[in-house]
């Protein structure tokens, strides 16, 4: 028996889950989210009890504290050294990590130089990895990459139009993220149509604070909407998704700003819901202002809602047909007014949402029996993936 913790730092989250392997069993869990916003809330479950405390939390190095200091605080574990095993969910692994490796220092440097493929996520997973590092030296730390799903991808869907040097030279193409979810989820969507995965054709929708969705055939990522970063695709809390490269240099001209690394961060960090809602990243705020009449909120909502229709179209395309779409992440899992927004607009595809089962806590299928294509809420567990990769390792 032994103690391994997992640490999955989002962009806008902190969660982190310790087992006992190797059954698996969850001894606590705890979730840091909106991180950087007003209101931070950092909830940590443990023996049957659950501790909220909402202060704020500017960034992640302060998120890794708390949790470090809540796992002695809170009497989770009496000594560090119980603790033999660390996951770390990395966004970024380039094309020099296509599965998960241990971490050394080598390892933890390659992972900061990665930074430019997640600029708002590589670097808050090498402080969760310097951090575990330095407070527990004998133990094992394991790298598991968002990317590494996702090297199935043929040419056809991960190079860019570009000239061929870019990739050739500076590697150059889609990477995809989000990969350990949309492999979990695939494999749970299996068990719940009862069909091997092999003999099935899914869309995953993992919509979070960030978002993506996958095409997968057979169990393998065929294609995927997040890019060389995960600025790529539908748009996400703060974040642009997909716009044309020619709006960079025309933004720059028109308001003065010199630094392209300065649009750049504004299409990161303060687009998407934010920059259209005028008022926050965060989905259950825009709904609420939506609801109360607020245009800006309602104008965000939909745009987000026609853009992943949009990708939901294009990987119909794709995999020429599926056999269900899954929805997971924070608003995947929580939001049954998106799922039915989306799914709404497609119903001739086959596509057919049952109200009484697209409800608060859904887990499982949500369409009615004749839908052509099968719509499923399935929540997430990449601390689990990551988990049991450390394992392996031990
Ligand atoms: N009950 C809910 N209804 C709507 N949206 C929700 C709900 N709970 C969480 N969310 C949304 O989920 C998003 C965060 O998702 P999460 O997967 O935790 O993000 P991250 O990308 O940081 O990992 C936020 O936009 C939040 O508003
Ligand atoms: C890659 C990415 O966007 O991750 P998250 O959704 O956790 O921010
Ligand atoms: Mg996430």
């Amino acid at each position: 028996m032994s103690k391994t913790i997992a640490i999955n730092a989002g962009s806008s989250s902190l969660k982190w889950q310790l087992y006992e392997m190797p059954e698996e069993t969850v001894i606590a869990k705890g979730l840091i989210e909106r991180i950087g916003l007003p209101e931070s809330v950092s909830t940590v479950s443990f023996a049957g009890d659950k501790q909220v405390v909402t202060k704020a939390i500017h960034n992640h190095t302060e998120a890794v504290s708390i949790l470090m200091n809540d796992l002695k605080a809170l009497k989770i574990i009496e000594h560090f050294s119980e603790i033999t095993g660390t996951g770390h969910r990395v966004v970024a692994g380039g094309e020099l990590f296509n599965s998960s490796v241990l971490i050394t220092d080598e390892v933890a440097k390659q992972i900061e130089e990665l930074s430019d493929l997640a600029p708002l996520h590589n670097p808050a997973n090498v402080s969760g990895i310097h951090a575990f590092r330095a407070l527990l030296p004998n133990a094992t730390h394991v790298a598991v990459f968002d990317t590494a799903f996702h090297s199935t991808m043929p040419p056809v869907a991960f190079r860019y139009p570009v000239p061929n040097a870019y990739y050739d030279q500076y590697a150059v193409r889609k990477y995809g993220a989000h990969g350990t979810s949309h492999m979990y989820v695939a494999q749970k969507a299996a068990d719940y149509l009862g069909k091997p995965l092999d003999d099935l054709k899914l869309i995953t929708a993992h919509i979070g604070n960030g978002g993506s969705l996958t095409a997968i055939a057979g169990g393998k990522s065929i294609d995927t909407s997040m890019g060389f970063t995960p600025l790529a695709g539908i748009m996400m809390g703060t974040r642009t998704g997909e716009l044309d490269a020619s709006i960079i240099p025309y933004i720059m001209a028109k308001t003065g700003i010199t630094d392209v690394s300065e649009v750049i961060d504004i299409f990161n960090k303060k687009s998407g819901l934010a920059g259209i809602s005028e008022l926050s990243s965060d989905m259950r705020d825009i709904i609420k202002s939506r609801d109360a009449g607020d245009e800006k909120a309602a104008l965000a909502f939909d745009m987000f809602v026609d853009r992943i229709q949009k990708y939901i179209g294009q990987y119909l395309a794709v995999l020429n047909g599926a056999d269900a779409i899954v929805f997971t992440a924070g608003i995947g899992e929580n939001s049954f007014e998106v799922r039915k927004a989306i799914i709404d607009g497609l119903s001739w595809f086959g596509l057919d949402i049952d109200d009484s089962k697209n409800v608060v806590g859904a887990d499982g299928i949500i369409s009615t029996p004749n839908a052509k294509v099968k719509v499923l809420v399935i929540p997430t567990d990449e601390e689990l993936v990551i988990t049991r990769d450390v394992e392996k390792f031990k």
